[in-house]
């Protein structure tokens, strides 16, 4: 996708989960592995890494970021203020695009402990990027250019489908639907599972039963011409099984629980938000 010559030279501090997805799916996509260095404190990280991927490794993020036309800040939200102020003099002299996919650490604070003036995007990405089916969420700030918007969507669409959203409060929002999403996927598998076994299914039967549904029900929903509630619709045969389970679902008021758990998501966000900004 990318002539290696011309392109961005990207670093990823911290090496980590989050980090190895996103450049592992820009490789797969052709992205230059001479063009990415990915940083980690510890070098029995990094040699898990460089076994992985053929990407350049160090433990020095000033001389990952000296190089850098964007920089990746892939830490933990709580790590983020130290690691940010260690940078500062070397982001400053070479003011690259920043870029964060740190939960609930606001655009602002961030270029303040960068000291300053700098082109920042706040990202909010998901696990599933591991297999190129991410979900993200993008905020720019207002010094961020069409080229370096351009190039933030190249990265995350390299592992799946990318939203910009205007407001920044929003991304709150992408971290309660999207971030923690596969979560709630995932504890809904494994009560149909358990739901299988408690039905009298072999659990390894359940299990595979219960993650092809909803694969399948997730890929025909992103295939279809039709809407969720109309595939719906359609399993719903009048007087049938599924009427009876929907009934039940309905009845204990399956909207309003998962309303109820995207906003203690979204909460829990701003709340991190005041705590970090706090530090
Ligand atoms: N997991 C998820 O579902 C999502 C996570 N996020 C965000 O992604 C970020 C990273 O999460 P995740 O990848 O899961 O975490 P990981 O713990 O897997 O990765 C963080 C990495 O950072 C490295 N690290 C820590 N401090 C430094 C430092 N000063 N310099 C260089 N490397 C450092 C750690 O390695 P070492 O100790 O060797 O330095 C570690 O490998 C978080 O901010 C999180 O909010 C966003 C969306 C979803
Ligand atoms: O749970 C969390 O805080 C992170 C952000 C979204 C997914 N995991």
């Amino acid at each position: 996708m990318t002539d290696s010559s011309q392109a961005s030279r990207i670093t990823f501090i911290g090496a980590g989960n989050m980090a190895s997805a996103i450049f592992g799916g820009m490789l797969d996509s052709g992205y230059p592995a001479a063009a990415i260095t990915a940083t980690s404190r510890s070098q029995e990280r990094l040699d898990a890494i460089a076994a992985q991927y053929p990407v350049n490794t160090t433990r020095d993020n000033l001389a990952a970021v000296a190089e850098a036309d964007v920089v990746v800040l892939a830490v933990k939200p709580q790590m983020m203020r130290e690691l940010c102020l260690s940078l500062r003099e070397a982001v400053q002299a070479r003011r690259p695009l920043i870029m964060s996919v740190a939960a609930g650490l606001e655009a602002a604070t961030l270029e303040q402990w960068l000291g300053g003036e700098l082109p920042v995007i706040r990202c909010m990405p998901n696990t599933p990027s591991l297999v190129g089916a991410g979900a993200s969420g993008l905020y720019a700030n207002a010094r961020v250019d069409a080229a370096q918007r351009s190039l933030a969507g190249e990265l995350l669409g390299a592992v799946g489908l990318v939203e910009w959203v205007e407001e920044e409060a929003q991304i709150d929002a992408v971290t309660a639907v999207a971030g923690s999403g596969p979560a709630y996927c995932f504890l809904f598998m494994e009560s149909l599972e358990a739901a299988g076994i408690a039905l009298g299914l072999a659990p390894e039967s359940a299990r595979r039963l219960a993650l092809q549904t909803v694969y399948g029900a997730a890929k025909m929903a992103r295939e279809s011409e039709f809407e969720p509630a109309e595939l719906r619709r359609r399993v719903t045969s009048p007087n049938g099984t599924t009427e009876r389970a929907i009934q039940s679902f309905q009845d204990a008021e399956l909207a309003r629980i998962v309303a109820e758990a995207a906003e203690a998501a979204a909460e829990r966000a701003r709340e991190l938000s005041r705590e970090l900004s706090q530090n």
